[in-house]
């Protein structure tokens, strides 16, 4: 099936800088992709390349089999959502809203059906004759998607929509925006996002981006539990990443590696070249610490605790002989048991962990 939205090598430059490397990448009918990275990484360019609001130094942007490269932004049917609400202030709610369709010439019956409908979407519809100074800032954002929704655009951008938000207000707002989702099935949405949990709990696939480059694209299971890029591990929950030696293969699913004296099985997550560096990929709530190490553990020093209220996070330093020290996080529920800081300890690791192949 024709996607729809297709980036066929996009690159964007300003002057010396690149802010785009050329990307490749396509989404689905009716498919959320989440853009993920830190800042500066590049997706807000990619998603403005999408839109028409850069223009790309090379390469075509296409949307539903259409080549769009050429067109400017309001002829290419999309809704875009910012981070800045960006809402017209001497606009009340319900202006705001109809400016898209009033700027295609919608019927005015059309016009005010269409603004009751979007605005009970997003649970505005008492707040139709307010002025947007006169909302909350999450009442504001869900205006700014009622307008974006009004004009039935296929494909929704949304770049960091819930960042300008409190932590709180932005958990409801993901709950909001998933059931929006199941309202609107056959429409595609980009996501764009610093922010794994929201990228999680909203997206069908993730597009990790880095450096102005897409570092790997894939379903949110496979990205969290199967990374192929030492990047994504580390920025898709946090995982430790920790060096160990491949030492045999029981299988193309199954690998055993070495840690120390400890062996482990492992899962890897693509070919791995001979003499390829490997690191397992552990999660910190995986990671379990014991008072003495033996008994199966890993040696390690405790080097902080820090108390998160549901638990503890622990940060250790592996002791290994005839490797470097490396560092470790766990999160642990209690440390009742265990030494103070500076003491050594044991440290477990279950089988199972993927095995990401790091380039030397
Ligand atoms: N108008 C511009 N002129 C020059 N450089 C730019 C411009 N816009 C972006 N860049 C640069 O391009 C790179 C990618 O920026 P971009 O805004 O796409 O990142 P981002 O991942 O969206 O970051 P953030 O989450 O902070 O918005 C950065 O190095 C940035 O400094």
């Amino acid at each position: 099936m024709t996607p729809a939205v297709e980036f066929r090598g996009v690159s964007v430059h300003f002057g010396q800088t690149c802010a785009l490397s050329p990307l490749d990448l396509t989404v689905a009918r009716g498919e959320t992709l989440a853009v993920l990275g830190p800042s500066g990484s590049g997706k807000s360019t990619a998603l403005k390349a999408l839109a028409g609001f850069v223009r790309p130094s090379a390469g075509r942007v296409l949307l539903g089999g259409e080549d769009v490269t050429d067109l400017p932004p309001h002829r290419r049917g999309l809704g875009v959502v910012v981070q800045s609400y960006a809402l017209f202030p001497h606009l009340r709610v319900d202006g705001n809203v109809a400016f898209g369709l009033k700027s295609r010439k919608a019927p005015r019956a059309e016009v005010t059906s269409r603004v009751a409908e979007v605005l009970d979407m997003v649970g505005m519809g008492a707040y139709a004759k307010r002025y947007p100074r006169e909302l909350s800032g999450g009442q504001q954002q869900r205006v700014a998607i009622a307008r974006a929704l009004a004009i039935r655009p296929e494909v929704l951008l949304l770049d960091e929509p819930l960042s300008a938000l409190d932590a709180a207000l932005r958990e409801d707002m993901v709950a909001e925006l998933l059931r929006l989702r199941a309202e609107l099935p056959d429409t595609t949405l980009v996501y764009v996002t610093h922010d794994q949990g929201e990228a999680l709990a909203l997206a069908d696939r993730i597009a990790v981006m880095r450096d102005s480059r897409l570092v790997e694209a894939g379903p949110c299971e496979r990205l969290y539990h199967r990374p192929s890029e030492e990047f994504t591990a580390s920025f898709l929950g946090a995982s430790n990443l920790i060096p160990v030696e491949v030492i045999g293969a029981d299988g193309p699913k199954r690998v055993t590696v070495r840690l120390g004296d400890r062996e482990l099985s492992a899962e890897p997550t693509g070919a791995l070249a001979d003499g390829a560096k490997v690191a397992l990929g552990v999660r910190p709530h995986r990671v379990g610490v014991r008072a003495a190490s033996g008994g199966g553990t890993v040696p390690a020093r405790l080097t902080g605790v820090q108390w998160r209220g549901s638990g503890f996070r622990l940060d250790l330093e592996l002791t290994v002989d005839g490797m470097p020290p490396s560092a470790v996080r766990a999160e642990v529920p209690t440390v009742d048991g265990l030494p103070g800081v500076g003491e050594p300890v044991g440290v477990s690791i279950p089988d199972g962990c993927p095995l990401v192949a790091v380039r030397a």
